[in-house]
């Protein structure tokens, strides 16, 4: 569920969603600078839901999905993100959305949804425009271990779902 433009309330005083007509067009930005490595949100309000596109992955199994309901929903995905989405912990009170780089205010938010998300339900082309775009982004299923390498943060459970990959089929 992704809260809509009609009696929009934001959920966090440091964020704001700019609706944007298509679909899937919207965004969310910050509304106050942020440093690098300073926890940005706490991730609250979360239920365990199916995969859907608007879930994120919170471990490795079939059943590790959790909706977010709030507007972190609208942090669109880049090859070249400046948010991490970091479920690490294994006390949930500690999952949180950190700062990959200094934020200026107004800056539009984005992560890299590979970091969290092994197999995707919605596959997209990427609009990212970064210069290191994988192009389409199915979930990190579909990378290679240089490609998630390459990206600042990924979650424990996409490195080990790699590693046993990787270790089944070495070379492909
Ligand atoms: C959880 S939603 C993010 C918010 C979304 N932009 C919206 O307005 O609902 C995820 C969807 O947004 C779109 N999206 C996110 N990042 C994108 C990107 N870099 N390029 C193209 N589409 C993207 C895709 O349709 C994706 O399935």
């Amino acid at each position: 569920m992704k809260p809509s433009r009609e009696g929009y309330k934001p959920s966090y005083p440091a964020f704001i969603v700019v609706f944007t007509p298509g679909e899937f067009s919207s965004s969310l930005k910050a509304q106050k600078p942020f440093t690098v490595g300073e926890v940005m949100a706490p991730l609250e309000g979360l239920t365990k839901a199916p995969k859907a596109y608007t879930s994120v992955q919170c471990g490795p199994g079939p059943n590790d999905h959790i909706e977010l309901n709030s507007d972190l929903v609208y942090i669109n995905h880049s090859c070249d993100p400046n948010v991490a989405f970091d479920l690490s912990s294994p006390d949930s009170s500690d999952w949180h959305i950190r700062a990959l780089k200094p934020l200026e205010k107004d800056t539009t938010l984005t992560y890299f949804y590979p970091s969290t998300e092994w197999d995707m339900d919605q596959p997209f082309k990427c609009e990212c425009k970064s210069t290191n775009c994988l192009g389409n982004i199915q979930g990190a299923k579909y990378l290679s271990k240089a490609e998630l390498d390459a990206r600042i943060w990924i979650n424990p459970w996409i490195k080990q779902l790699v590693a046993d990959r990787d270790r089944k089929a070495p070379g492909s």
